[in-house]
């Protein structure tokens, strides 16, 4: 069961340690992930069918399912399915829709205009997850603000499913996307093959979406080829919870995170002793319904809980850890928002399940993890989106700023740099 900690007694080391996402075996991940992406490299689509059969256990007799197939797949979803997805999709769209604004131009000095306009990344891959659970969630919050973004074109991947096909729910958001293909790759193969191209798969620009630790290595990994949008590995969940939480809530909120994946992480930092109590009967009880309770048990066996004072002590751990989502199970939560420094999303009061944003309340579930929350912001429409900046200056513009970059080209040795603007204030 949850390891028990006092804030009080933690030291700094011990809260580095309990921050840090380790794992015994992450040098030999990143060896095995090593391997992939090179093999992917040099072999091209040679390797990704090797892979398939290897850790898809299928042959497949194409890398990709076409539009045609797709919509037919795609038809085969309930009903209940189909208006849930829509649902979830007009939510979505409608959030990360007004994310799109115009910046204004800055006049920085009389004819010296400064601006930035948004650009699109032309060539983005996206990465559904599809190993332990299909997730068309995912597809969701990757594909519209691509397609928000105006992105032009879009490389899909996902693993295959045993019979060589893709999961129906899959197939029905990649025809609200209006996708022309899905490629059936998973794991670190699809983030090498979309990092160099293969002979079937086309060479993108940045690659996005979560994945396993398998998925997530290789996104780090090919960094110097390829854009990221960020590290999104397994799942994790800080609760903080004081004695006006419901102690069934809290247990529901970490056990969904917990079914993710048996590396998922699943943090309780209660104020109170009885609703730790409270929360760990609640968690027993819940887990012996739960279909994924093996992964879910072995993944909370890996969480811990911490007792704090108060809450104050509370949100200093969050902080430390930067939890890739952080509910706030307290009645007292507009008091704790402006101190929350470092969180990839966040639920607030007992009423917010993290499983409404996991779906469909309209904010992205791709985001950041292993304490990367602290320097990186969930996909947005933004991270589809370059800033291009321009200037214009105008002769007086010219005549205002000159006197100022000579000087300071000067300063640095550098005279071409004085004469590039010399040369033009002698015409005006
Ligand atoms: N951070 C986020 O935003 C976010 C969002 C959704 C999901 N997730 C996480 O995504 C993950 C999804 O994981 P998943 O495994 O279900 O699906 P996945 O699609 O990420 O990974 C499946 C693939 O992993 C590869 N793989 C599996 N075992 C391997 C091995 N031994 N060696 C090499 N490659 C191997 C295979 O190619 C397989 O197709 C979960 O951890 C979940 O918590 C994170
Ligand atoms: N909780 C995941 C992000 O860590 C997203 C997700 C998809 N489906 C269910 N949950
Ligand atoms: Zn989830």
């Amino acid at each position: 069961m949850l390891k028990l900690y006092n804030y009080k007694d933690l030291t700094e080391q011990k809260i580095e340690e309990l921050c840090s996402r380790k794992a015994e075996d992450d040098n030999l991940i990143f060896s095995r992930v090593e391997n992939i992406v090179n093999s992917v490299k040099t072999d091209g689509d040679v390797a990704l069918l090797s892979y398939a059969e290897q850790f898809d256990k299928v042959k497949l007799s194409s890398l990709f399912i076409g539009k045609e197939e797709l919509a037919t797949l795609a038809k085969q979803i309930p009903s209940a399915v189909k208006s849930a997805i829509d649902v979830a999709y007009q939510n979505i769209y409608k959030f990360h829709e007004a994310q799109l604004k115009t910046e204004a131009k800055i006049e920085t000095m009389p004819g010296v205009t400064c601006w930035r306009e948004a650009r699109a990344v032309e060539k983005v891959g996206l990465y559904i997850p599809g190993g332990t659970a299909v997730l068309p969630s995912t597809f969701l919050m990757l594909g519209i603000p691509a397609k928000i973004a105006g992105c032009k074109e879009i490389v899909v991947c996902s693993p295959p499913q045993s019979d060589g096909k893709i999961n129906t729910y899959i197939a029905y958001v990649s025809t609200l996307l209006n996708m022309e293909k899905v490629y059936l790759v998973g794991g670190a193969q699809a983030v090498g093959a979309m990092a160099f191209g293969t002979e079937t798969i086309p060479k993108v620009h940045k690659i996005f979406g979560p994945g396993n630790r398998y998925v997530t290595e290789a996104k780090k990994l090919v960094q110097n080829t390829v854009a990221i949008d960020m590290p999104a590995g397994p799942s994790e969940v800080l609760v903080i919870a004081d004695e006006t939480a419901n102690p069934s809530f809290v247990a529901a909120d970490l056990l969904a995170q917990a079914e993710h994946g048996i590396d998922s992480q699943a943090i309780l930092v209660a104020t109170s002793k009885q609703m730790i109590d409270d929360v760990i009967l609640a968690i027993e009880k819940q887990l012996i319904d739960l279909p994924r309770k093996d992964i879910a048990a072995k993944a909370i066996e890996n969480s811990y809980i911490i007792y704090a004072e108060n809450l104050n002590e509370a949100m200093d751990f969050s902080n430390a850890y930067a939890p890739e989502h952080l509910i706030l199970a307290t009645a007292n939560f507009e008091t704790l928002i402006p101190s929350i420094i470092n969180a990839g999303s966040v639920f607030l009061g007992n009423l917010t399940p993290e499983s409404a944003g996991d779906y469909a309340s309209g904010t992205n579930h791709t985001l950041p993890t292993s304490g990367f929350a602290r320097a990186f912001s969930g996909v947005s429409v933004d991270t589809f989106l370059k800033k291009i900046t321009f200037q214009h200056l105008t002769a007086k513009g010219l005549q205002n700023i000159g006197h100022t970059v000579e000087v300071l080209a000067e300063a640095e040795g550098l005279q071409a740099h004085k004469n590039a603007i010399t040369i033009r204030l002698k015409e005006c």
